[in-house]
């Protein structure tokens, strides 16, 4: 490809080049999410700040490890994991935020995904529609081992991706209400639990470089609960879910270790 970044090996959109980046990193979708779990990380230092992608690097347990935002949505974070992995990423975890959509979940629960409705476009660019997005098994394992070791409460299963924050929101006025509301009733009556929008890509971007990527999020709300009148607190400390990310990064890293020493 055309390299707009002269020789110099810095990536065109995260301005990170190859040693700057752990093996593992985290990607919240807020910039402003960065420096707050940046702090868990042992000497960690801002490493790149451009357009919506802050990067931090530091270390968990001796292992290099960074943080990078990527923005909303699926075209700003596949950039973000494919720059990742151009600089030796390979492990990767999305932590993010959520909106409700199964009724036992609820504001502040933990959801992990096991995998995602591709119901945006970015994942097409990559992958025909019959191609599922799949977490990594061993990424979701060590998760959930972390929610269990912090007592938080999670839930594993589907979450369904889409482009339009207030399509999910406010279907009802959108020149294809018809459709956006079909479909939302099909994830609620197939057991989604949650909304968000960037796993999908995330998920089929990894499978196309052949790395591991997982997610967790924070629930703010649940619109189902709200509908029907159910109690629905709405919650923005995202604290508690970077303590999971963060024990879910340490738990890999161990078992990455362990695999090391069995080989
Ligand atoms: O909190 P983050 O990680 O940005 O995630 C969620 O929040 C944004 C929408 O408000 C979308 O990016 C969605 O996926
Ligand atoms: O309802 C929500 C909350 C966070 N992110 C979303 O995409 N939807």
């Amino acid at each position: 490809m055309s390299d707009y970044m002269n020789g110099t090996g810095i990536q065109y959109h995260l301005h990170i080049k190859e040693g700057d980046v752990g093996r593992y990193v985290i990607l919240p979708g807020d910039p402003k999410r960065v420096p707050l779990i940046a702090k868990y990380l042992d000497d960690a230092v801002l490493v790149a700040d451009n357009r919506e992608f802050v990067t931090y690097t530091g270390y968990l347990d001796g292992e290099k490890v960074s943080v990078t935002s990527t923005g909303i949505g699926g075209p700003s974070a596949s950039i973000a994991m494919e720059e990742l992995f151009k600089c030796g990423s390979d492990t990767f975890i999305r932590m993010g935020t959520c909106g409700g959509i199964a009724l036992d979940v609820m504001g502040g629960d933990i959801v992990i995904a096991t995998s995602a409705v591709r119901m945006e476009g970015t994942s097409r660019e990559y992958a025909p529609i019959e191609f599922p997005a799949v977490a990594n098994f061993e990424v979701v394992a060590c998760l959930k081992e972390a929610a269990e070791q912090l007592g938080k409460t999670s839930h594993l299963g589907v979450v369904q991706c889409k482009d339009s924050f207030y399509g999910q929101h406010d279907p009802s006025v959108m020149p294809v209400s018809y459709e956006l509301i079909n479909k939302w009733e099909a994830w609620k009556r197939l057991g989604v639990l949650a909304s968000e929008m960037e796993s999908a890509a995330l998920f089929v971007v990894a499978a196309h470089l052949g790395v591991r990527c997982g997610s967790d999020f924070f629930v703010v709300g649940n619109q189902e609960r709200e509908l029907l009148g159910m109690e629905n607190p709405k919650l923005h400390d995202t604290e508690d879910a970077i303590r999971v990310t963060i024990q879910g990064v340490r738990n890999l890293i161990k078992k990455d270790k362990e695999k090391v020493h069995k080989d």
